[in-house]
């Protein structure tokens, strides 16, 4: 039994070295990427306090109003960097919703200029933003009031009465 209770002993014995304070101090630090991870996937989130940011070589005194236009009386939310703007437009069926999307999908593709889009059961987020050069352009503002356009044209509703999982169409 002794020696038997000594083998388990040396089997654990490795495991109960004490580990220098300064070792410890490296395994517990964050590594360099740290911080530039949590800011690469911070969530994309409408904020009602940033200012729009226009892309480099944009004339943002000429955007500014219909901008403003877009944020105060269409409904469209900026991004919290103030780079790109959403909206979500409700419908009363899936079918619409769908219908909706290619609509923005086949204006976008004659544009060259796309958008992020997330289809529901009875609605579609759109987020308009511009990659090269980086920021807020015409294009977005123009697509952007093409959904809204569109949008009328599939029969959008409020957001109370768009479709919802387990309603009947
Ligand atoms: C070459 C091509 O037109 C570009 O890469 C386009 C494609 N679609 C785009 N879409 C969006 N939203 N922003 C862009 O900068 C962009 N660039």
């Amino acid at each position: 039994m002794y020696v038997r209770a000594m083998k388990c002993l040396s089997v654990i014995r490795p495991c109960t070295r004490i580990i220098p304070s300064s070792h410890i101090t490296r395994l517990t630090s964050r590594p360099a990427f740290w911080n530039r991870s949590v800011i690469l996937h911070q969530p994309r989130m409408a904020s009602s306090t940033a200012e729009p940011r226009f892309a480099e070589g944009e004339d943002a005194a000429q955007l500014g109003p219909d901008m403003q236009s877009l944020l105060q009386q269409q409904g469209w939310a900026l991004d919290a960097d103030g780079m790109g703007i959403t909206k979500t437009f409700h419908f009363k069926t899936y079918f619409k919703a769908v219908s909706f999307l290619n609509l923005i999908a086949s204006e976008s593709a004659a544009k060259r200029h796309h958008p992020t889009m997330t289809v529901r059961i009875g609605s579609v987020d759109v987020h308009w933003t511009t990659h090269h050069p980086r920021g807020l352009t015409q294009k977005d503002i123009t697509l952007a009031r093409h959904c809204d356009q569109g949008a009328t044209l599939m029969g959008a509703v409020e957001a109370g009465d768009g479709m919802k999982c387990g309603s009947k169409p």
